[in-house]
């Protein structure tokens, strides 16, 4: 197997008296999205900063694209694309000048910056508006631009820290949308902070930090399965069916379930495959099967004690502050 594209062992950051990560330890494959979910303070943006080589750590390693990020610095910034919170757009430039002035901040020859431009422009969606300055630019189109400029270099990784906050949710789904083709197109590792469930869906894995700790890193669709059952709804057409629907699961399963609103409900492991035998081995008419999974929301409430909601906000002058004192 190829390196991995982000290897982090014992990490840890302390600032004075606050330990912000408390030694972490995960790797991310080439090719993945990489998503960091946690409530604010959780480390995220520090971790983040410690990876793009913004903050230095206080103990432990961390290689990104096979470069050490404390001995190896420069070679990590070659190869990573950065988009975070703070807009750095040049809003009196054409969205073109804005990538070309970036082009020349990063010594990209001059032979291959006006193929890379437009390329990077046509994978946003921006080619046509090029010549436009940035302050008529929606606030995704902004965002589309910033996204461009992280790829200009064509990096390996890009990180990209909570890259649709603010945008109205069909704004959201068009940014992710082009994220996906992105990652598809240049092969790019994407590693994300993100405080919408929606988004943290979009991810192969996610990892929830709290308290400066990794508490759960896995698939989605893993994390899910692991807080709870699935809740099943049943309707088999009335009162005494579903009587003799609640006996059946108990006595054929060991199922416990209740009529709740005029449906008989229960929750069961891998309720997709579950469904089907109930249709052979209930007994009774079925009229209707609806399966409900648990959301992210329940995972995320699961390991941090808190909802999302909860969570949103931000204390992001700590990071602009990191940012600033580099
Ligand atoms: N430069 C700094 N100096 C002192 N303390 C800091 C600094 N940066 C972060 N911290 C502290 O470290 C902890 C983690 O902060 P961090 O910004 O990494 O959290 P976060 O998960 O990104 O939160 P948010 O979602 O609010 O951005 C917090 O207690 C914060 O106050």
């Amino acid at each position: 197997m190829s390196e991995p594209a982000i290897a982090v062992a014992g990490l840890v950051k302390r600032f004075g008296e606050v330990t912000a990560v408390r030694g972490i330890d995960f790797t991310v494959a080439p090719g993945e999205v990489f998503g960091f979910l946690g409530p604010n303070g959780a480390g995220k943006s520090t971790t983040i900063n410690m990876l793009a080589t913004l903050l230095r750590p206080t103990a432990g390693t961390a290689r990104v694209a096979g470069h050490d990020v404390v001995g190896e610095r420069d070679d990590v910034r070659r190869n990573i694309g950065l988009v975070f919170q703070d807009p750095t757009l040049d809003a009196y430039l054409s969205g073109e000048q804005n990538l070309r002035f970036h082009a020349e901040l990063y010594g990209i020859s001059r032979s291959v910056v006006a193929d890379r431009i437009r390329q990077v422009l046509e994978m946003v969606g921006l080619w046509e508006r090029r010549r436009d300055k940035v302050r008529t630019y929606s606030g995704g189109m902004r965002r589309r631009l910033e996204i461009a400029r992280g790829l200009l270099h064509s990096p390996r990784v890009l990180f990209l820290d909570e890259p649709t906050i603010g945008l109205d949710p069909q704004t959201r789904a068009s940014i992710w949308d082009y994220i996906r083709r992105l990652q598809r197109a240049e092969q790019i590792t994407i590693f994300l902070t993100t405080h919408y469930m929606e988004e943290a869906e979009y991810c192969d894995r996610i990892a929830i930090m709290d308290n400066g700790r990794i508490v759960a890193l896995d698939t989605p669709e893993a994390l899910k399965a692991g807080v709870g059952k699935d809740r099943v709804r049943l309707q088999t057409g009335g009162e005494e069916t579903d009587r003799a629907a609640i006996r059946a699961l108990k006595d054929g399963f060991g199922i416990d379930a209740e009529v709740r609103d005029g449906a008989v409900t229960f929750a069961v492991a891998r309720g997709e495959e579950f469904v089907p035998r109930l249709f052979t081995e209930l007994g009774l008419p079925i009229r209707s099967v609806n399966l409900a999974r648990p959301s992210l929301d329940d995972v995320f409430m699961a390991y941090t004690g808190t909802t999302i909601r909860d969570a949103e906000g931000s204390s992001r002058d700590w990071m602009r502050l990191a940012v600033r004192n580099r």
